[in-house]
């Protein structure tokens, strides 16, 4: 947590200040690139709805004025009044009604707009959001800091540029109001206009002050936060509820929950209290030189220096100038902060991704096979490698299983294999070429893979099959396939919509599958993968009956006569018949061979198998 931020030096907190603003333009840009008609719009009714005001207290003085004229006319000559008399006043009334009219309708345009305006925008950042998420590595997705820089994006920055671009156009508005009711006051006197900016530049700087103030707080505390939406997850989702329900656990996690709030809690009420008496006390000094501007204006009637339709004018420029002036200012310290938060969603957006160099579809050697020379791996931020000095030699049609403890390193070797990282030292070929010149897209579509995490898409049940080739994603027939072989054809039969049925809770109608069912439907994906001739499967019947078990080995390996498979075990009955079997401990390799040289050294390797052995007695 970044508590305690140093304070910058002056001259870079003024240009900290100031640099904050940059993101308008991006704002701006971002709001034209997503309508141009609905940006063309709002500035033309933001134009409308700043003239407006100053035109409506011209015509009120002219009201008055001629309102006093006429009565003065009545009085001398004594005339009936007339609609004919009364027009001269009249007519002004009725434009006055028709610039009001005006207004409101330029008012209704740009909220009409804006919303509209909101939906859209907030639709093109949650897309870019998502699409530079495709992008980024595992390692920046497990990297806590960068995870809080999309937490933060998401949760604000959607509605923060359409904020930023309607405040830039209030701002226009007040300022066209401003500039506008400026002409008619400096007839009056130039002082005036000086001493309402004076009053109010006091109120903006403590305002500007606090919005950054709040932003800082809000980035601090993005890791509470964090854990306030996981707690949130854990106590109020299907899949986390059981196990809460039966090791009780909601009062613990609630009141973990409520503590956080309490922190939070007491930071924000600190802030609102100092932003709010601030606000108020500095506020009064622009009160206070609002009427005494008021005052002089008044004083001046009085002399007989302005006609009482000049006042009316004056003091209606006045009140309204006051106002814009105030919501003018409003809006520059709310900017301030929306560029804050809109600075991190382009820290997000501007996150380095790793240049994707390689370009190879086809291998130096092809047929060469899957080798790793002294590969070596660290993960971001752990102090010892979770592999080192990694070699093997894997060809077509071999088979090669992994076996170790819990955390010896076997997924670790599968996510470098599949590139999810890099390794530190050593390197890995596939056909004889570095894993680092091939092309992703192309080294992807040759491994098919199941992981023990595999995810249980809460779509239909083709389509959790069909997600393991994306060309064949809605293809029914390939479904089938994929089903038969990865046994989960039958039970899929006995569902009420057969390959349509929902899966999982999260929509109505949706089935919920067994552990073993689910596993099922995860080697069944990574089967769909056809164009695949490397196959990985991490632990893939370790939920599974042994009949199934014992069948799903026996189709593996019938039908993978010309592919290399991967097989993470920690059963030894199956391991066994694999060409190549590493024993791994602590991120090194053990013993290497296959089960009767194993066997015959006697070693880790051979223990194990008859430790096992004997538990089948
Ligand atoms: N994303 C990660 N970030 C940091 N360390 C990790 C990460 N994933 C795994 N590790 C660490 O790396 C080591 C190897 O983990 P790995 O998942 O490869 O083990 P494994 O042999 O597959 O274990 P298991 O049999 O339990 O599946 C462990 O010590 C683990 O704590």
């Amino acid at each position: 947590m970044r508590r305690t931020q140093p304070a910058p030096p002056p001259a870079n907190r003024l240009a900290a200040f100031f640099g904050v603003f940059r993101y308008s333009r991006r704002a701006l840009v971002l709001v034209w690139q997503t309508s141009r008609p609905l940006t063309v719009g709002l500035a033309l009714c933001t134009l409308v709805a700043g003239v407006l005001p100053a035109v409506a207290a011209w015509i009120g003085q002219l009201i008055v004025d001629s309102v006093v004229e006429a009565m003065a006319y009545h009085r001398e000559s004594g005339a009936p009044l007339t609609l004919e008399s009364a027009w001269p006043v009249l007519r002004y009334v009725l434009a006055e009604a028709g610039v009001i009219a005006a207004i409101a309708m330029a008012q209704r345009g740009l909220s009409a707009q804006q919303s509209l305006l909101r939906a859209l925008l907030g639709q093109k950042v949650n897309v870019m959001i998502l699409e530079k998420a495709g992008t980024l590595s595992l390692a920046q997705f497990e990297d806590s800091e960068f995870y809080d820089k999309l937490t933060r994006a998401r949760r604000e920055a959607s509605i923060r540029p359409l904020g930023l671009v309607n405040k830039t156009f209030g701002l226009a508005q007040n300022g066209i109001s401003l500039i506008s009711f400026g002409v008619l006051l400096v007839q009056f006197s130039p002082w005036a206009l000086l001493i309402l900016a004076v009053g109010a530049l006091p109120v903006f700087l403590s305002e500007a002050k606090f919005s950054g103030d709040a932003f800082r707080l809000f980035r601090w505390r993005s890791p509470q936060t964090r854990m306030q939406m996981y707690l949130e997850t854990v106590l109020a989702r299907e899949d986390s509820i059981k196990e809460v329900k039966l090791f009780g656990l909601e009062p613990l996690l609630l009141d973990r929950y409520r503590r956080i709030f309490d922190t939070l809690y007491g930071e924000d009420r600190r802030l609102t209290i100092r932003r709010e008496s601030w606000g108020f006390a500095l506020g009064l000094l622009g009160t206070l030189a609002f009427y005494g501007a008021y005052a002089w204006v008044v004083v001046e009637t009085v002399g007989g220096q302005l006609t009482l339709g000049e006042m009316t004018m004056y003091l209606m420029v006045f009140k309204q100038g006051q106002a814009a002036l105030s919501a003018s200012l409003t809006s520059v310290s709310g900017m301030y902060e929306d560029n804050l938060y809109l600075s991190n969603l382009y820290e997000y957006l501007e996150q380095p991704v790793a240049p994707q160099a390689g370009t190879l579809t086809e291998g130096a050697r092809p047929g060469d096979g899957i080798r790793f020379e002294n590969v070596g791996f660290t993960y971001p931020g752990a102090d010892r490698p979770a592999l080192s000095g990694i070699g093997l030699h894997l060809r077509p049609g071999q088979s090669l299983a992994l076996v170790g403890a819990n955390g010896s390193g076997k997924t670790t070797l599968i996510k470098l294999l599949t590139r999810l990282y890099e390794p530190g030292e050593g390197r890995i070929l596939l056909d004889g070429s570095d894993l680092a010149e091939w092309d992703v897209g192309a080294l992807r579509r040759r491994i098919g893979v199941i992981f023990q995490d595999f995810v249980r898409y809460q779509l239909k049940v083709g389509e959790n099959l069909g997600a393991g080739d994306v060309a064949a994603f809605e293809d029914e027939a390939r479904w089938q396939e994929a089903a038969r072989r990865g046994l989960a054809d039958d039970f899929i039969a006995d569902m009420p919509g057969g390959y349509h049925t929902q899966l999982g809770r999260w929509f109505k109608g949706g089935q919920e599958l067994s552990g073993g069912q689910w596993q099922k439907i995860a080697l069944s994906r990574a089967y769909m993968r056809e164009s695949a001739d490397i196959l990985v499967l991490d632990e893939p019947t370790a939920a599974m009956d042994a009949a199934a078990e014992a069948a799903v080995f026996a189709d593996f390996r019938e039908h993978s006569r010309d592919k290399m498979t991967i097989l993470i075990s920690h059963r030894f009955s199956t391991v066994r018949a694999a060409d190549q079997i590493l024993v791994i401990d602590g991120g090194e390799i053990l013993e290497q061979g296959d089960h009767a040289s194993l066997m015959a050294a006697n070693g880790r390797y051979a223990r194990l198998f008859r430790l096992q052995a004997k538990g089948y007695e």
